[in-house]
């Protein structure tokens, strides 16, 4: 008999037939409050959990007696109690690599539509006010040859200051737990320490995973050390930046914008503040949302189940410590 799998995310046929080949599988579509009792009862035979979204802690992982690995269809794996997994040994499983360079372009897409106001701009010739050329109330900042500043010099941070390095001329800063020889070494970049960063970038940009280290690592402190024509953004986590503390930075002008992907709760509500200030761009949490990319995903995140439900894990394990 084949193993039993949850599947919680809707994929491409191909690949759920590729999963059926291995499994039987049960699936949901999403996670919600109403469907939240069949998926736990589903849980009750599970070997195999995929899907992306939603906590997964505890008390989900408590109806799931027989869950030998879990595969989400994301890098990011901060909404999984990965000690509870690594203490029964079961596998934990991410795509890394498949999307950093589509990340990447989303980072520099927030910092053009922050600094040169694309959003607000597009909008003030939609709306039919385009009578003569824009005056200096419209103008934006430059983004070439100004100084970003990475926090987090991993795959995205990389993929960012080599497109900044490279295509825009900027001087890159980063912090990190250790410095990057390749970053050094390709784009010519700085380690330095979170306030220097803070000091001296024109741009700002987080692309941490959240950790107990790095909640509300930007908080008013933070935002205080940055320039009034410095630029935040955050493709991380949103809890990294404290939005509350943000928002005031922003409405009082001590900072000259924001973009961000990703906010403290998710969905952000459609009566946020953040929505409705204009030095603001807020993204629908779309880093990686391209056909090409989230397909690629996918097919990674069921690769990595079936290689750790039926073989041999070599790559794209978070607690590698449970392979035998
Ligand atoms: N907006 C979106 O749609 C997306 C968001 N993301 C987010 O981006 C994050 C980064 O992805 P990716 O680049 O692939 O991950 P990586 O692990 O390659 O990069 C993260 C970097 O941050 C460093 N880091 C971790 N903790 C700290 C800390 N406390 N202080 C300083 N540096 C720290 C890591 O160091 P070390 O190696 O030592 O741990 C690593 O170099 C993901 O975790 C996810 O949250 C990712 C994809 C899409
Ligand atoms: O936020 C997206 C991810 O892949 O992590």
């Amino acid at each position: 008999m084949k193993p039993s799998i949850v599947l919680y995310k809707i994929l491409p046929d191909d690949l759920l037939a590729r999963l059926e080949q291995h499994f039987t599988v049960l699936q949901f579509n999403r996670l919600t409050n109403e469907n939240r009792q069949d998926f736990l009862q589903a849980l009750g035979q599970a070997q195999g959990l995929i899907g992306s979204g939603g906590q997964i802690n505890k008390s989900v992982l408590d109806c799931a007696p027989e869950l030998k690995a879990v595969s989400t269809i994301s890098v990011g794996y901060d909404n999984f109690d990965v000690q509870t997994m690594t203490e029964r040994g079961i596998i934990m499983m991410h795509t890394p690599t498949v999307l950093t360079e589509t990340v990447a372009d989303t980072v520099m897409a927030l910092i053009l539509s922050t600094a040169r106001r694309v959003p607000e701009v597009a909008e003030w010739a939609r709306s039919g006010q385009w009578k003569g050329s824009v005056g200096s109330d419209l103008f934006g900042l430059d983004v070439h040859h100004k100084t970003i500043g990475i926090l987090g010099m991993g795959r995205i941070g990389l993929a960012l200051a080599q497109r900044a390095h490279g295509g825009f001329n900027m001087p890159v800063l980063y912090n990190d737990r250790q410095p990057s020889p390749e970053a050094n070494s390709r784009f010519n970049a700085r380690f330095c320490d979170l306030d220097t960063l803070l000091a001296e970038s024109d741009f700002v940009c987080v692309s941490l995973p959240l950790t107990e280290q790095t909640h509300h690592l930007i908080s008013d402190e933070q935002l205080a050390k940055m320039k009034p024509s410095a630029i935040l953004i955050n493709t991380g986590r949103g809890p990294v930046v404290d939005e509350a503390a943000l928002i005031n930075a922003l409405k009082q002008k001590r900072i000259y914008g924001a973009g961000l992907d990703v906010f403290e709760k998710e969905p952000l509500s459609a009566d946020s503040e953040l929505f409705r200030l204009p030095n603001v761009v807020a993204l629908p949490h779309i880093g990686s949302a391209t056909h090409e990319t989230r397909y690629n995903m996918a097919a990674c995140a069921v690769d990595n189940l079936i290689t750790a439900l039926t073989g041999k894990v070599t790559v794209n394990c978070v607690n590698p410590q449970v392979i035998k």
